[in-house]
């Protein structure tokens, strides 16, 4: 399976088309669209969020509910185009260059793009490098979480630190009801099941708000129900965690990827890393822990998978940092663009569904087929051989 995204953040909509979707499987357009509103949501996020409702159309590759196998059409429309269309004029016709961007803002990839592209209105790298196109890659994710749910894969997501106030990771916090825990979550204006914490890092953002600063954090994936083998040893390129770790770092801002214990291994004996091997009759094959994360020579081993990513702070800040006009040359504050102080939790959001949509797509390689029956065989199939080994 494979997709492109394509779309400006002031343009008049985000598209993406998927390609190698299976047929026979259901979709529902209001899931999808769930996954967006969460995504919108959030603590600390800017005024645009309140411009946008975000709502998917499918324009093809679905008919009366269920994929057909072509390939699919998603696209997201921008509210906000209609303040937008003379800036953004695609002609050139009535055109409004007032928002011109001379003045690079650091952290962001306005002066690189403008250097490698050759253009002198950083508007043009702006526009595309925003994270705005992360909302058609939560839509895709969540086209790809109901492909996997019928398997009894389910994916979920939290927030475990905003500006260095931290909570317990999943593992750590091992809650005793996931539907509880998930509950937790879903209430928290910042995705932390702990109330207290929740409290703590909405103050963090509100000081970070006022001091005109921003802040970052930790988002942390779980996936629950995978088989054992996903991914592959054989080849670089085939190893799962070395594509989650592509997908995470492919997020707007994040500037860091941990499996299972992840940095923290460095820390410990051998004896304090591995997951010991266990067998019985009910469970068959299982580990006595999961430091691992769930992933051991690049295929998963059964156990949930544990995903971590770091986002940096929001680079733009209503208190600039120095930057350089192109034209003159001068020192100059940087742009100020309207922005978000915190967007962890809606990170958490973009994490989960870009997890979601690697694990299909390795899911659809170890069990490949054209349509849902097919598929669906030989993950029995494969079930009963790991049963029997
Ligand atoms: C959900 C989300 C929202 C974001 N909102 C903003 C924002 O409002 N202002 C901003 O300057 N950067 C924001 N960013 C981060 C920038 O898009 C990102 O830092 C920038 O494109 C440069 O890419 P890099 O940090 O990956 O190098 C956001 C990122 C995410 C994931
Ligand atoms: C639009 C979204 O996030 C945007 C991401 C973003 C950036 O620079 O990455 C900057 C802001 O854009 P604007 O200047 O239009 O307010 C955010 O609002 C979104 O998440 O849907």
């Amino acid at each position: 399976m494979r997709f492109l995204t394509a779309g400006e953040s002031h343009g008049p909509q985000l598209t993406a088309v998927i390609e190698g979707i299976p047929s026979e499987f259901p979709i529902s357009i209001s899931k999808i669209n769930e996954s967006l509103a969460k995504r919108q949501g959030g603590y600390g996020r800017g005024k645009r969020m309140q411009i946008e409702k975000d709502q998917v159309e499918i324009l093809s590759g679905v008919r009366f509910g269920k994929t057909t196998g072509a390939p699919i059409t998603l696209v997201i429309k921008n509210k906000d185009y209609v303040h937008w269309q003379k800036i953004m004029s695609v002609d050139g016709q009535n055109v409004d260059n007032s928002r011109r961007v001379s003045r690079p803002r650091p952290g962001h990839a306005d002066l690189n793009g403008g250097l490698k592209y050759q253009v002198r209105d950083l508007r043009d790298i702006l526009e595309r490098s925003s994270a705005r196109e992360t909302a058609i890659r939560v839509a895709i994710g969540a086209l790809a979480k109901q492909l996997l749910s019928p398997f009894g894969i389910q994916t979920y997501s939290h927030v475990i630190n905003i500006g260095g106030i931290e909570s317990a990771s999943f593992t750590q916090s091992n809650p005793k009801s996931l539907e509880t825990w998930i509950q937790q979550v879903e209430a928290s204006e910042v995705r932390c099941a702990d109330i207290q914490k929740t409290e703590q890092m909405k103050q963090k953002i509100d000081q970070a708000k006022a001091q005109g600063d921003t802040v970052g954090g930790i988002v942390e994936v779980i996936v629950f129900g995978l088989p054992i083998g996903l991914g592959s040893h054989v080849q670089w390129d085939r190893k799962l965690d070395g594509r989650l770790g592509q997908a995470i770092l492919s997020i707007q801002a994040f500037k860091g990827v941990e499996i299972g214990m992840g940095f923290e291994v460095a820390d410990h004996y051998g004896s304090e890393v591995h997951d010991e091997i266990l067998w019985d009759q009910e469970k068959g094959y299982h580990r006595a822990t999961n430091r691992a994360g769930g992933i051991e020579g690049g295929m998963t081993n059964g156990e949930p998978l544990i995903v971590r990513g770091a986002m940096k702070p929001i680079p733009t800040l209503y208190k600039p940092l120095r930057s350089v006009d192109i034209d003159s040359k001068q020192s100059f504050e940087a742009s100020i663009e309207r922005s978000d102080a915190c967007a962890v939790p809606a990170a958490s959001i973009v994490a989960e569904h870009v997890v979601a949509w690697e694990i299909a797509n390795a899911f659809f390689e170890k069990f490949s087929g054209d349509s849902y029956v097919e598929i669906e065989q030989q993950v029995k199939n494969y079930l009963h051989l790991v049963e029997n080994y």
